[in-house]
């Protein structure tokens, strides 16, 4: 497939993802194109289908909803010449690991487990139960995160401004090796 390298964008709910990439957004126009994993809720025996034909890069069920990014979602950003970002659990990670995507994996980690729940509890968007939910997760993701070989840049999201120069810098990289190999 022709087209810039995608790039991974994973790590635990409240990390700051979103935040970052509407700044990406924000300061880049025309150079970024974004693949959400999405529910599928309302045809997921479809989905199934469309999974085992190997129609998804990664796929994962998460409070039994079935998430997933289409190959084909990937390829029209990058026919575009725009630099995929996949938005994508730590599950959804390994399974990318098993294609011939080839993207540049970058985790975004809070400080600390105490932090991402004030983070959450001031964003406001979720219930006790859900909050836990999230919780427990961020303890495995970050846990996996560090792991050696997994990801290729690790942010962690202390001082937003910092996190985001940090992460514009793996971005700058990634486009200038694609120029090279161009040239
Ligand atoms: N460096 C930071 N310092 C303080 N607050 C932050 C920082 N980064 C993000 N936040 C805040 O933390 C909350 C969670 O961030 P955000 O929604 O971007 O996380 P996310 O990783 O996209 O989560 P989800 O996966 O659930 O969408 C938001 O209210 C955001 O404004």
């Amino acid at each position: 497939m022709e087209g810039p390298r995608p790039v991974v964008l994973s790590g635990p709910s409240g990390a700051g993802k979103s935040t970052l990439m509407k700044m990406l957004l924000r300061d880049y126009d025309g150079v970024f194109g974004f693949s959400v994993s999405l529910a599928q809720t309302h045809d997921e025996e479809a989905m199934q289908e469309d999974i085992d034909d190997g129609k998804y890069i990664e796929n994962a069920e998460f409070s039994g909803n079935l998430y997933g990014t289409s190959k084909s979602s990937v390829d029209d950003v990058r026919a575009k010449g725009l630099i995929c970002i996949l938005d994508v659990e730590i599950q959804g990670v390994r399974n990318i690991k098993e294609t011939d995507l080839d993207p540049i994996y970058v985790s975004i980690q809070p400080p600390s487990i105490e932090i991402l729940e004030k983070r959450l509890r001031d964003r406001n968007t979720e219930t006790e139960e859900s909050l836990q939910k999230r919780l427990e997760a961020a303890r495995v993701d970050m846990e996996l995160s560090n792991e050696p070989g997994v990801f290729d840049v690790l942010i962690v999201n202390d001082d937003l401004e910092e996190a985001y120069d940090k992460l514009q810098s793996v971005l700058i990289e990634v486009s200038l090796k694609r120029m090279v190999v161009c040239m």
